[in-house]
């Protein structure tokens, strides 16, 4: 069987990072990705922007929705105290496949949980399958026309408390209308714009930050 793009990323980080250093596996897939073959991380410079926005949240509990590779689950769990809870939502099995081995390379497995599945399925269940009282971050990676009704879907099962921090990459590219619009014109949400670049791109992008204001 060919091997895909994302095991070529994997094999990649196993053959030239170091086990067990997060940085290593983010320099590394960052390397690949703007050397070799695009692939949608988050990469660099809005890591950094991902980076500042937790170190300025210091959250406990956390959701991401579109592992994909792990890059951003490796790039958030690095900043993560022990005690903190962070699950990861992934729809497509071959990615999760391959996020379980980066996080385990990265040696971060103890503060990520990799849920399998479609987001819509997995956010009802987070209180009572898995032990989820309200969530102080959110990042939205996944299909961008699932970042509007996902957000919804945390709001009506009371998943976001006062000052709860949802963060969505792709505002610009590809790009999500429907949410920025809707979010923008919810007074029950704060919103702040973070321009960038698409990852290993000189194409602009940009991050929008929504904090819940209860
Ligand atoms: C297949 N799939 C599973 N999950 C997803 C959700 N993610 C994206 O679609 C996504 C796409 C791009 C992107 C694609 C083409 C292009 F020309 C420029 C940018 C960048 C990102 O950062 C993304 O997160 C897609
Ligand atoms: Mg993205």
């Amino acid at each position: 069987m060919a091997q895909s793009k994302e095991e070529r990323i994997l094999n990649f980080v196993l053959q030239n990072a170091v086990r067990g250093d997060p940085q290593s596996v983010l320099d590394t897939i960052d390397k690949y990705c703007s050397q070799k073959e695009w692939a949608m991380n988050v990469g660099d410079e809005k890591g950094l922007i991902l980076d500042k926005i937790l170190e300025e949240t210091k959250p406990s509990v956390l959701l991401e929705l579109g592992t994909y590779c792990g890059y951003s689950a490796v790039r958030i769990a690095r900043l993560l105290n022990p005690s903190a809870r962070f699950l990861t939502i992934e729809f497509n099995p071959a990615f999760a496949a391959i996020a379980r081995q980066m996080i385990e390379f990265a040696g971060v497995q103890d503060k990520v949980k990799i849920l399998e599945g479609p987001s819509e399925t997995i956010i009802p269940q987070l209180k009572k399958k898995h032990e989820v009282d309200t969530l102080d971050f959110v990042f939205l990676d996944h299909w961008k026309d699932r970042y509007m009704p996902d957000t919804i879907l945390l709001l009506d099962h009371g998943l976001l408390r006062k000052g709860s921090v949802i963060l969505a990459d792709n505002v610009i590219v590809p790009g999500a209308p429907e949410f920025i619009k809707y979010i923008r014109n919810n007074n029950r949400f704060e919103c702040t714009n973070y321009p960038a670049h698409v990852e290993y791109m000189k194409v602009k992008d940009a991050m929008e930050k929504a904090v819940f204001v209860g």
